[in-house]
């Protein structure tokens, strides 16, 4: 059995960025810049006033001046013309700043008698002007890659760049196995259970930013899981569940090799998760996922992300740890890496009593999966472990 960080390895061997694609700006949310956003402008593209009040000269922002008001500079509409000592223009916040002024003065410390303003006995010392190009010059950059985020879009779009070139979104195809499977609001008969583990994939592949498809649940004979994997030609990244360990219909690996898979790896020294397998099916990543549901979601957080990370063209990258205490003492733990669920109360990560891989109810309330390395000594209430976050 290979090691995590080996699977991890071999899996991000299996995959690369997809081909990138121009993508409008409105649909541009949470995609992966795949080349800088540059600046086609300035911005402000002038001095552009912070407050409403009055720009004046520096010699002229003394207290008690009496000024003369000569116009108006409102965001939009600058004002047309050059100012003089003696002399104020009237302005609003995000208004061209005029030539000659070098300060302004809030409207509260000014006051105003027909086209006369008088300034205030104590004034700050501010100037609440923002230079041009005080946010960003033209040829400044947003650098890629990097996942968009709504400050990003916002900036992009102050630059003046309605499209963006982003990696292609993966198109994940989920298989899942089973004769004993059957979807949510169908009558299972007695020996069934409804399939759910595809319903978490998706949501995790999605919110990854992938394009994800359930395929019909594939039943536990050749023929089906032939036609099913048929169903997935399209896809980037092909996901199975079930049907991965060595059980008599365990026929995912069978089939894949026949179809021409070529295997990486089968089975990893963790837990849950131990029965994964990975490898390349065609113009297809295929990675098959254990079936019991811990299993199944725990691979997805420790390989299947990180793939889509890298197919989208972020850097390959294992899935994020944190580190927090632990809020009782754990037993050494075994041969195999442990992820073992936990709760988060009050900063400190409370483990379940119950680590069976089946119990979804469980995942439901994790919000951590402490991270145990292969044959660590047991850890103490209070010291500082790794965990992911989920
Ligand atoms: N003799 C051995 N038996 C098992 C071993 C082993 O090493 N020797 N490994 C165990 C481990 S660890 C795991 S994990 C499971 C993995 O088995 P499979 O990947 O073959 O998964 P299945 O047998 O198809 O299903 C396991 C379990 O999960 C349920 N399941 C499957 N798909 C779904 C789904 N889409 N939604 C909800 N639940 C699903 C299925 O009904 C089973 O209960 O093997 C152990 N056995
Ligand atoms: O490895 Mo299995 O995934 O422990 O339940």
């Amino acid at each position: 059995m290979i090691s995590v960080a080996e699977a991890l390895a071999h899996i991000f061997d299996l995959v690369a960025p997809l081909p990138t694609e121009e993508v409008a700006l409105e649909d541009a949310a949470g995609r992966v810049l795949a080349a800088p956003v540059i600046a086609r402008r300035d911005q402000p593209p002038f001095a552009a006033s912070a407050m409403d009040g009055y720009a004046v000269t520096a010699a002229d922002a003394r207290p008690g001046a009496s000024l003369g008001v000569i116009g108006t500079s409102a965001a939009g509409h600058g004002f047309d013309g050059t100012l003089a000592p003696g002399q104020a223009v009237r302005i609003f916040t995000g208004a061209p700043v005029p030539p000659g002024a070098d300060r302004v003065i809030i409207q509260e410390d000014v006051m105003r008698d027909g086209d006369r303003i008088t300034l205030g006995d104590r004034l700050d010392s501010a100037a609440h002007i923002r230079p041009a190009g005080a946010d960003f010059a033209c040829g400044d950059t947003l650098s890629a890659p990097r996942r968009l985020r709504p400050a990003d879009l916002a900036l992009a779009a102050a630059m003046n760049v309605p499209r963006v070139t982003a990696h292609r979104r993966p198109r994940v195809a989920i298989i899942a196995t089973g004769d004993e499977l059957v979807m949510p609001g169908e009558t299972p008969g007695p020996d069934q259970i409804i399939a759910a583990n595809g319903f978490a994939l998706t949501a995790m592949a999605e919110a990854e930013g992938a394009r994800a498809q359930m395929l019909p649940i594939a039943r536990d004979t050749e023929a089906s899981l032939r036609a099913v994997f048929a169903q997935a030609r399209d896809a980037d990244l092909i996901l199975t569940i079930g049907g991965a360990s060595v059980g008599d219909h365990d026929l995912v690996g069978k089939v894949a090799a026949d179809l021409g898979l070529n295997q990486s790896f089968y089975k990893v020294a963790m837990r849950p998760g131990k029965p994964l397998m990975a490898g390349r099916l065609g113009d297809a990543t295929m990675i098959g996922l254990p079936g019991n549901p811990v299993s199944a979601l725990v691979c997805a957080h420790v390989f299947v992300l990180p793939a889509i990370r890298v197919m989208q063209g972020l850097p390959a990258e294992p899935a994020p740890a944190s580190r927090a205490p632990v809020a009782c003492d754990l037993p050494a733990n075994g041969p195999r890496a442990h992820y073992m669920r936990a709760r988060i109360i009050d900063g400190r990560l409370v483990p379940f009593d119950s680590q069976d891989s089946a119990l979804l109810t469980i995942l439901s309330e994790a919000r951590a999966l402490i991270v145990r390395a292969p044959h660590e000594g047991p850890r103490q209430a209070g010291e500082r472990v790794d965990y992911l976050p989920l």
